[in-house]
């Protein structure tokens, strides 16, 4: 009977661990928050007030033997955890860190108590060791007195109780006075202290925020005339900081030198800033830039650019004026992920298996290893001498029936080891959290705003990828395959790393679900845009920002816009004599695309020129794009448009043909799904397997809600307006597109044949004659000659403006060409720029230009 009780009570207890299990950590984390609420009412009951019910005694002897008189305090204690936990449960490191805070002050008054009491030992009686610092009060006191004496063990638990309170607080001791100060400034209202929140992992930022009709962004002037709401500037040891205790706090080994590293070059930015501050108020120019207070060795804090003077003329400089103290969102709003397995039971599974049908083929090989990502294994074979690889790459359909998988892909050899590399699925798959690839080293090692999380690979290393360096991306992947999550990884990587002046983005978003969530964070230039005809519009707007941003660098002599932000940050960019116009730093444009298919299926050939004309051009402008779509196939990824996205990242695709499409070669077809991906950046030879970054939504909440409540979008208000009707030329009418196709033909070869653009446009005889002649109405080429080709009037250079005329498009053209080509081919800052992209091309081309350079091609 015993035995069944037992039985019963222990499988009782089983199910409901079992079911606390799998309760949602919300409610998990809320359960412990009681308990210990619980446990602080029953401890006050009694050490409090008294209450003794049957229990009592053996409360007290605990609390009171444990911590002695410190007891009465233990309640409080609990309640302040209890109420911590509920209110902040998302800052699991900074709890912990308040935790080790009190245990240290709890320690130290313990001690002291003890000190006192004149040290009496359990050994004396269990009484007078309750009344004094309890057991813990013995063993900190005693030792310390006997082998220092009391006039020794006093000062050091002074000490120790002044440490818990700096950890309690997250002050560095260098940070005393000017938070004393802070606090001191606040309670008198000496000073606008900004609401921001003295969050933990949040750095500062000192913004200039306001309502200009053209908004631009602007850095804290170190002379700087009054903000437009008279509010001061916080001096910059008043700003709350990411302690460098945050910083350090929780990591061991090599994570803890990194981040001891980042203090170290904070220090020292700091000392620069107070250095080039003085500097600058000797000579007192009011243009040139200082760096923001403790500028940016910490990836958080971000140097802003110079005054503002005058009125702005353009309208591409977003500025954000007043004080605002910007910070980025604590990294602790991205949970820890689970820790990664470098082995499991699965693995030792698969790698049985392998052997055995190596052993049953009778091939001399040997699984000599593997490494373990977080979706995928890849086990490493040799061979032994004169064994063919094929005879391991033909029995991959054995070994997908022998590890009960249908995605097995086997690579030969790994890159850079002679070893064939066998990719199995994990049955036991891990999630890769966002927040651990962005606090990952990887990710530190750059401060770049536009580096993103991207995942994990198959060896367990964190990837992250830096946007202005693909310079455009192309995400595709069937459905349910993780693209979404991906662009959500992407954009809130870039919120976590960068403000609204570092980085702007346009976001559009034809299925009007993926991208709401981020409606109204200040980082929008425009409304998300959810029309494809608006989205279409939008990209034409975005074309024009680039050519605006690229006279304005040819203006000033720069060939991109990282090396004049840096000049307008030196304030080595004066305005032009005569000009009232502000300089100021220009941000990174993110214009991302969350469904290319439905803009394509509206406007393909407006589409697919902007793209062109933005991939082609817009890297030095600092434009970059992000294309996404769920249906890779050649109508909706021309080849034109995938001439000029060089980098591709393709997670699972439903076909060969449409992995072809995006990666130019097969595998994509092979992924699992769910975030599994190869990602292809540009100019690597192979693609490479990662696991995409996971992030919640209740993480994108937090963040969005983060940086939602410090600042307000100024949108753009030229993005929205449709630009100037079209209105195409009757005798036109439908054939504009092919019209538009053989004049680029036409004009890029040079070659204005009629049966060239019968070949080339498979069209039938009339229609190319009639082509022909619209083409020669509008002067792009001479009168018949016969049976000669007829004489082209335009010159390749012209052919943006040329296109243009035949859209119907009055607004301005596009930069001029030769402006174009300036940049394209003399900016040395570019030299991976992608091929500019030309469908057509001719034989004729042959004879007029024999000399060629060839570059990697895929
Ligand atoms: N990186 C990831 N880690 C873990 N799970 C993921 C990841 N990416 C996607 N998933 C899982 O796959 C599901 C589908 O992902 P997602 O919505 O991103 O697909 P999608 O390709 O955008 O699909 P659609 O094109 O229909 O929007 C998610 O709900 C999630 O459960």
């Amino acid at each position: 009977m015993w035995m069944g009780c037992a039985h019963l009570l222990g499988g009782t207890a089983r199910r409901v661990g079992q079911g606390a299990r799998d309760l949602d950590p919300a409610h998990r984390r809320d359960g412990i928050a009681f308990t210990l609420l619980a446990v602080a009412i029953v401890v006050a009951a009694r050490e409090w007030w008294g209450l003794s019910g049957s229990a009592g005694d053996a409360i007290h002897d605990v609390v009171a033997g444990t911590f002695g008189q410190v007891g009465v305090a233990v309640p409080v204690a609990l309640l302040a955890t209890a109420v911590r936990l509920m209110r902040h449960p998302e800052l699991a490191q900074a709890n912990s860190r308040i935790g080790i805070g009190f245990s240290a002050i709890g320690l130290a008054a313990c001690g002291g108590i003890h000190l006192e009491a004149g040290l009496p030992a359990p050994a004396d009686g269990f009484g007078p060791v309750q009344a004094a610092g309890g057991v813990i009060g013995y063993l900190v006191a005693t030792p310390l007195e006997s082998l220092l004496t009391a006039w020794v063990a006093v000062p050091l638990l002074v000490l120790l109780a002044f440490f818990g309170v700096l950890v309690v607080t997250a002050t560095p001791v260098h940070q005393i006075v000017p938070r004393l100060r802070a606090g001191y400034d606040r309670l008198t209202g000496n000073q606008r202290v900004l609401d921001a929140p003295l969050d933990p992992g949040g750095a500062p930022l000192v913004i200039h925020a306001g309502h200009s009709a053209l908004p631009e962004i602007e850095a804290p002037p170190k002379k700087k005339p009054r903000g437009r709401l008279g509010l001061r500037k916080p001096r910059a040891e008043t700003a709350p900081d990411l302690s460098d205790t945050e910083l350090l706090d929780g990591y061991e080994g090599d994570e803890a030198f990194e981040r001891a590293a980042i203090v170290a070059a904070r220090e020292e930015a700091e000392r620069e800033a107070a250095e080039a501050e003085a500097a600058a108020q000797a000579d007192a120019t009011p243009t040139s830039a200082v760096p923001a207070a403790g500028a940016p060795a910490a990836a958080a804090r971000r140097p802003l650019a110079p005054p503002p003077t005058a009125p702005v003329p353009r309208g591409e400089q977003p500025m954000l004026e007043g004080d605002v103290l910007y910070t980025l969102p604590s990294e602790e709003v991205l949970a820890k992920g689970a820790p990664h397995k470098v082995r499991s039971a699965a693995n030792d599974r698969v790698v049985e298996a392998l052997t055995t049908v190596l052993d049953q083929f009778e091939i001399d090989a040997q699984v000599t290893g593997f490494t373990r990502g977080p979706t995928v294994t890849r086990y490493e074979v040799e061979l032994g001498p004169a064994v063919k690889v094929e005879r391991v790459t033909a029995l991959s359909k054995n070994i997908a029936y022998a590890v009960a998988s249908a995605d097995v892909r086997i690579l030969s050899p790994i890159p850079g080891k002679s070893a064939i590399g066998i990719e199995i699925p994990n049955t036991d798959r891990e999630t890769v959290s966002l927040g651990d690839v962005l606090r990952s080293s990887a990710a530190r090692r750059s401060e770049h705003p536009m580096v993103i999380g991207v995942g994990k690979d198959v060896e367990g290393g964190y990837v992250v990828a830096n946007l202005a360096k693909m310079p455009h991306l192309l995400v595709a992947g069937a459905t349910g395959a993780g693209k979404s999550s991906f662009v959500n990884s992407m954009i809130v990587s870039v919120l976590m790393r960068s403000t609204p002046d570092e980085v702007r983005m346009v976001l559009v978003d034809p299925k009007r679900v993926e991208l709401t969530i981020y409606e109204g964070i200040p980082h929008l230039i425009t409304p998300i845009i959810t029309n494809p005809k608006k989205a279409a519009e939008a990209l034409e707007w975005v074309v024009r920002e680039m050519e605006a941003r690229y006279d304005d660098l040819a203006m000033f002599g720069f060939k991109h816009v990282d090396d004049f932000n840096t000049a307008v940050r030196a304030g080595k960019v004066k305005p032009l004599p005569g000009s009232e116009r502000k300089i100021a730093t220009y941000p990174y444009l993110l214009v991302i695309v969350d469904e290319l298919a439905d803009l394509m299926m509206v406007a393909p050939r407006d589409v697919e020129a902007s793209i062109q004309r933005i991939t082609q051009l817009a890297r030095a402008a600092g434009i970059h794009l992000v294309l996404a779509t769920q249906r890779p196939s050649v109508d909706v990824v021309t080849g034109l448009i995938k001439a000029n996205v060089p980098s591709r990242l393709a997670f699972a695709t439903s076909s060969l043909t449409d992995s072809r499409v995006v990666l130019d070669q097969p595998g994509a077809e092979k992924l699992i799904g769910q975030g599994d991906a190869l990602f292809l950046p540009m100019g690597a030879a192979k693609p490479m397997r990662t696991q995409g970054a996971w992030v919640s939504e209740s993480e994108i909440h937090a963040v969005v809600e983060h940086v939602k409540k410090q600042l307000k979008p100024s949108y753009r208000e030229d993005v929205a307006v449709t630009v100037a009707k079209k209105q195409v030329d009757e005798d036109i009418g439908d054939d504009l597109d092919l019209l538009l196709q053989a004049a680029e033909l036409v004009v890029t070869t040079q070659f204005g044949s009629t049966s060239m653009l019968q070949r080339k446009l498979r069209v039938g005889f009339a229609k190319a004659g009639r082509l022909m002649d619209l083409l020669e109405s509008r002067e792009i080429v001479g009168p018949s000659e016969g049976s000669k080709a007829r004489e082209v009037l335009v010159q390749p250079d012209d052919l943006p403006g040329t296109l243009a005329m035949l859209r119907g498009d009055h607004s301005e053209p596009a930069a001029s060409a030769p402006d174009a080509d300036r940049y394209a081919s003399t900016d040395g800052a570019m030299p991976g720029d992608p091929p500019v992209a030309t469908d057509y091309h001719d034989d004729a081309d042959d004879e007029v230009d024999p000399g060629r350079l060839g570059f990697g091609t895929r």
